[in-house]
C-alpha cells in the first residue's frame, strides 16, 4: 500500500544524538555517531551485522552507557537521568523486539492486558477492556482475543506483539527486525501496519532491519551505519545512490539477485 503523507515536524527532535562512542573491550563499535528522530517520523536504521543497531538500541533506552557523547529523549538526558527517571521513560517508549514473545498460557486478552494492569493501576475494568479492543482493533485482530498465541500465525503474533506495545499509548516505538522470518506478504502487511501506527498513534519510530522493501515501505528517512557512524542519512533514493561498494551489495542483494 501506498504511505500515506505524514506531519514530520523537524524543530521537534524526539531523540538528539550526539558524539556517541561504545566501545567493548578493543572493538569501537560506535565512533561518533549523530542522529536525530523527528516527531511524527519513520527512522530505519540500515547496517550490517555485528555494526552497532541493537547496540544503538540499548544505548536509547538506557541499557548500557556509552563511553563519550549525549542522548535525549523526549527531552531526558538518557545517560545522566536517575533509575527511576528511566523507568518513567521508558513507559513512554513502545519496544517491539524480535524476541519479545508472547505469554503462552495466557489468552490475547489478558497478553494485552498484562502492561497495562502492571503500569497503570488505576484503570477500572471498563477502561482495561476498552484499551484492549482499540488495540487489537488497530492491529486488525479483533476476533482473536479469546485465542492462545498458539493458536494464531506468526503474522499475527507479530501483531499483536506491536498491539500490546501500543496498548501504553507509547511516544516513541522502536522496531528491532520487524519482519525477520515472515513470508513477503506479511512482510507488506506488517510494514502497512507500522505506517498505520504512525498515522493513527502519531508516534515516532525507529525501525531496524536488514529488509529494503520494508525500509522503502516505511521510511520517511534511511540512516545508514557504515563503520561505526551514519554516513548515509537521507530518504531511501538519496542512501543509495551511490556506488560506494559498501552500500551497494545492500540494494543489489535485496532487489536483483
Ligand atoms: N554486551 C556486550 N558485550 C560485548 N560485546 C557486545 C555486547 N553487545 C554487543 N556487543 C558487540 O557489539 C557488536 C554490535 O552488536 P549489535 O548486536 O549491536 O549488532 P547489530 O548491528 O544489531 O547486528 P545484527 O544485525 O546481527 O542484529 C557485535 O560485535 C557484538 O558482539
Amino acid at each position: 500500500m501506498q504511505k500515506e503523507k505524514v506531519n514530520i515536524d523537524k524543530s521537534n527532535e524526539v531523540i538528539r544524538i550526539r558524539g556517541l562512542e561504545k566501545s567493548f573491550g578493543d572493538y569501537h563499535v560506535l565512533r561518533g555517531i549523530d542522529l536525530d528522530l523527528y516527531q511524527g517520523e519513520n527512522l530505519v536504521v540500515l547496517g550490517r551485522s555485528g555494526t552497532g543497531k541493537s547496540v544503538l538500541i540499548k544505548l536509547i533506552s538506557g541499557l548500557l552507557r556509552p563511553e563519550q557523547g549525549s542522548i535525549n529523549v523526549l527531552g531526558n538526558d538518557v545517560i545522566n537521568i536517575t533509575e527511576r527517571e528511566l523507568e518513567a521513560l521508558r513507559i513512554r517508549i513502545g519496544f517491539s523486539f524480535q524476541n519479545s514473545a508472547l505469554y503462552d498460557s495466557m489468552t490475547i486478552r489478558k497478553n494485552l492486558e498484562f502492561p497495562l494492569v502492571r503500569n497503570r493501576k488505576n484503570l477500572t475494568r471498563k477502561e482495561i477492556d476498552d484499551n484492549v479492543h482499540s488495540v487489537l482493533e488497530a492491529v486488525g485482530l479483533l476476533q482473536t482475543i479469546n485465542q492462545m498465541p498458539a493458536e494464531l500465525s506468526g503474522g499475527q503474533r507479530k501483531r499483536i506483539g506491536i498491539a500490546r506495545t501500543l496498548i501504553l499509548n507509547p511516544e516513541i516505538m522502536l522496531y528491532d527486525e520487524p519482519t525477520a522470518g515472515l513470508d513477503p506478504i506479511t512482510c507488506i502487511e506488517i510494514n502497512d501496519l507500522i505506517n498505520e501506527v504512525q498515522q493513527r498513534y502519531n508516534t515516532s519510530s525507529i525501525i531496524i532491519t536488514h529488509d529494503l522493501t520494508c525500509a522503502k515501505q516505511v521510511g520517511d528517512r534511511v540512516a545508514m551505519l557504515l563503520d561505526g557512524q551514519f554516513q548515509r542519512v537521507g530518504t531511501f533514493d538519496e542512501v543509495f545512490a551511490t556506488d560506494d561498494p559498501r552500500v551497494k551489495p545492500f540494494y543489489n542483494y535485496n532487489f536483483t539477485e
